[in-house]
């Protein structure tokens, strides 16, 4: 088979950095296609973590103008990771994420910002640097959804492209005050095009004008076709429903390796379970929980947002409590459920502890200490910290929705029967059916031989990346066929 190659473009990848899921596929995505016979070069806006990170550089391009001042887009090699990157600093150099300044307020010139990122996608595509244009162009959430825009607009000859929906939430509107300033033709700003009731959506571009759209579950596909989850975008979805598929993520199995992890005390495997206790012992004491073995341990590792349902565990927290059960959060994001969180641990001090932040290595002592991980989501595109608690053995606690549906087994009489199961699933995400869950969870927990045989089939689940990137492979194939016939 002949190599194909592939720019993805994306606002964040691991371990370069990261916010959230979208990070980890970007970040591990690029190798599993390799297998494939697919080259990936990653292109990512230059904000200063990206900058210190890169070592050699080559500079592949110089802009006079990008969105108000010269820029350079370098190529590097970081981990593995084939970038090219933006050095735009009027554009991202400076304090704060990715998205947001250090007050939390998004950065005022989002919409350039990001524009800016497609629009130079968009000359990648067509030719800008030499020895390498990409067969294929595949553009990750809004941050990059004006690309398949950018390209359609060019005219002529260009590289299939694909919009990969990680979360439909965010959608980057923007203005229609902004139309002039994207440099794409005037007629752009229609139904048709980048016109999104009466603003300018770049998720919604990207939908409208890639030639494929993907979605990081089957489950989240369908559900992003109906009102509830497509959030405004599902009458267009339906349209194109013909090239929309879900592909479920994989999990990057070297950066979570519980036989071989360094941020946990006791390394383990299926055949090692009785290590985990150590874990557990360690969590416990990190959270200030007595070191019991017998109580049951809940852990959480989130981004603290409306969509991952933690107000609804708050809600519930007296049914956790009653059952005799901990709990250990590790959590950043709204500030509002933070003091909830940190009020019950107050209250409940020695039943819940929380901490606050982004801590990688904290988030792997959850996973391998906790009996259980809890995923409350209202919705949940694909949720990749389910799928590391069942490579760790913590049996997921999940809502069934989007990926989380698709990933966890029930242990219902009959997944039971056949010793399949794999966690724990509630419906409809509401404080009373997670309540309902843990008490079952607290049930299962009373019969540890059942527990163990549980987690062994959770460790036993295929989490790998391989499987999702046979289908990406394919869908890419098939884009480029179709294209060049
Ligand atoms: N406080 C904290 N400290 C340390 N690590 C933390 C953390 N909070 C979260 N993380 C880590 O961040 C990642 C979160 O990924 P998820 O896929 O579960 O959700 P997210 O909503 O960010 O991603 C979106 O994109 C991904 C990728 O497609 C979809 O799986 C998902 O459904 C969609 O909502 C995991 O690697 C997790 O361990």
């Amino acid at each position: 088979m002949s190599e194909l190659k592939l720019l993805s473009v994306v606002s964040e990848v691991y371990p370069l950095v990261k916010t959230g899921g979208l990070a980890d596929v970007a970040g591990a995505l690029p190798a599993a296609l390799k297998a494939q016979g697919i080259a990936v070069r990653t292109l990512v806006p230059g904000y200063p973590v990206v900058k210190a990170a890169l070592g050699r550089l080559e500079e592949a391009f110089y802009f006079d103008h990008l969105f108000g001042a010269p820029a350079r887009l370098f190529a590097a090699t970081v981990g593995g990771l084939d970038l090219f990157v933006i050095d735009a600093p009027h554009l991202y150099d400076r304090p704060g994420g990715p998205y947001t300044a250090p007050d939390g307020r998004d950065h005022p010139d989002n919409a350039q910002r990001f524009a800016a990122l497609a629009a130079v996608a968009s000359g990648i595509g067509l030719g800008l640097v030499q020895g390498f244009v990409p067969d294929i162009v595949h553009a990750h959430d809004w941050q990059a959804g004006l690309t398949p825009a950018y390209l359609h607009y060019a005219g002529g000859r260009r590289p299939g492209t694909v919009m990969s929906i990680h979360n439909i939430a965010f959608q980057g509107q923007f203005p229609a005050s902004l139309v002039p300033a994207l440099g794409l033709p005037a007629h752009a700003f229609a139904i048709e095009g980048i016109e999104y009731y009466g603003t300018v959506g770049y998720l919604k571009a990207g939908l409208q004008l890639a030639d494929r759209i993907t979605t990081v579950s089957p489950g989240y596909a369908a559900e992003i076709l109906q009102p509830e989850a497509g959030m405004g975008l599902e009458g267009l979805l339906n349209q194109r429903r013909g090239v929309l598929s879900g592909i479920l993520n994989g999990l990057d199995e070297a950066a979570w390796d519980p036989a071989a992890d360094t941020f946990i005390p006791a390394p383990f495997d299926a055949g090692r379970l009785e290590a985990r206790a150590a874990n557990k012992a360690a969590l416990q004491a990190r959270f200030g929980l007595p070191q019991d073995p017998d109580a049951l341990l809940f852990g959480v590792v989130s981004r603290l947002s409306w969509q991952k349902g933690l107000d609804l565990l708050m809600d519930g927290l007296g049914t956790l409590i009653d059952i005799g059960a901990q709990l250990a959060v590790l959590g950043s994001g709204d500030p509002h459920l933070t003091d909830r969180y940190a009020g019950s641990a107050r209250v409940n001090p020695g039943r819940v502890g929380v901490e606050f932040g982004y801590d990688e290595a904290l988030a792997h002592l959850i996973q391998a200490g906790a009996d259980a991980l809890l995923v409350p989501s209202r919705f949940e595109p694909c949720g990749l910290t389910q799928l590391a608690a069942l490579r760790y053995g913590a049996l997921p606690v999940v809502a069934r929705v989007g990926g989380l549906a698709d990933t966890v087994i029930d242990v219902n009489e009959m997944a039971r029967a056949s010793g399949v199961g794999t966690g724990v699933q509630f419906s409809p995400v509401t404080a009373p059916a997670l309540q309902t869950a843990l008490i079952r969870t607290q049930a299962l927990w009373q019969d540890r031989t059942l527990w163990r045989q549980l987690q062994r089939n959770a460790m036993a689940t295929d989490v790998s990346w391989d499987r999702a990137a046979r289908a990406y492979a394919t869908l890419f194939r098939d884009l480029d066929r179709e294209r060049a016939a």
